[in-house]
């Protein structure tokens, strides 16, 4: 086995490992990437981001890159929209794709994107279904919430009170049976008609300092609770600012992707992590 190629890059400080695999030959084991993501024991990030020929996965998808997506605790999940902004972004730059404008593979469908001149990207992200309400609970504190679907699950709690205050240390709380397979929770302050201020807490890795998918379900979210279907919001996160446009058909997501370092992953220690 030669070394192991990685890079680090983050959007909107949602952080990611890259690990380039065109041919789909890295045995990426749960601990393989729990431990890539410590951010002690190993490089540290919210998440992996494998870039793979959707052929060599052998995935029904018309896009020629796949992104496999894994959070910080090994688990697998259908989209991220930080993600795939840094993963285009990587794209272009390694000459995988000539740009500007490809689609990128993924679990929840093939995504449209648009890398733009000052290294920003658009996501095309599909529609924001609402599939219902639901309630968070943190701290005892029970906070009603939007449940929407961006591919993967999100329950949005629009609060009065500023979101900043929020104790996020400890994981929230949610109805299983209405979330069997987990949940993103966002936490939202509506700031006027065109601005929302958001935390998250995310499924598979805990407060992160935003989520691309979880913009989507936030503006979704505070339109359908307006009223409408469609309209265009910017949100902050801790780590920045996104731009997001919803309706009935689409949704899309403006932000930055930036890279932080390349290198190789030790080979004897990627050997000691099952
Ligand atoms: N940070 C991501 C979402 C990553 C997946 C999520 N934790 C889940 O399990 O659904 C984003 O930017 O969308």
């Amino acid at each position: 086995m030669g070394g192991i190629e990685f890079l680090k890059g983050h959007g909107t400080q949602n952080d990611f490992v890259l690990l380039p695999d065109a041919a789909g030959e890295l045995d990426l084991t749960p601990a393989r990437v729990a431990a890539l993501c410590d951010r002690r024991r190993g490089l540290g990030a919210d998440g992996v981001l494998r870039v793979v020929r959707s052929a060599a996965l052998g995935v029904d998808s018309a896009a020629e890159w796949f992104m496999d997506y894994r959070n910080a605790d090994g688990s697998i999940a259908e989209m991220c929209g930080n993600g795939v902004r840094v993963f285009a972004r990587y794209l272009v730059e390694a000459g995988l794709e000539q740009g500007p404008e490809f689609a990128v593979g993924s679990r929840a469908g093939d995504r449209p994107v648009r890398v733009h001149a000052d290294r920003s990207v658009t996501v095309h992200m599909g529609p924001a279904r609402i599939t219902g309400s639901s309630v968070a609970i943190v701290g005892g504190r029970e906070m009603s919430g939007v449940a929407v679907d961006v591919g993967n699950p999100h329950l949005v709690s629009t609060l009065d009170d500023d979101v900043s205050a929020l104790d996020l240390r400890d994981a929230p709380r949610y109805d299983h049976d209405f979330f069997p397979q987990g949940v993103n929770l966002e936490f939202v302050n509506v700031l006027d008609g065109d601005a929302l201020r958001m935390r998250v807490y995310e499924r598979g890795v805990g407060e992160t300092r935003a989520c691309g998918t979880g913009t989507v379900a936030a503006v979704a979210a505070a339109l359908h609770l307006a009223g409408t279907d469609h309209g265009s919001s910017t949100v902050d996160i801790p780590g920045g600012r996104v731009s997001v446009s919803v309706d009935r058909e689409d949704s899309t997501l403006t932000g930055p992707a930036e890279f932080v370092a390349r290198g190789e992953l030790d080979e004897t220690w990627w050997l000691r992590q099952r």
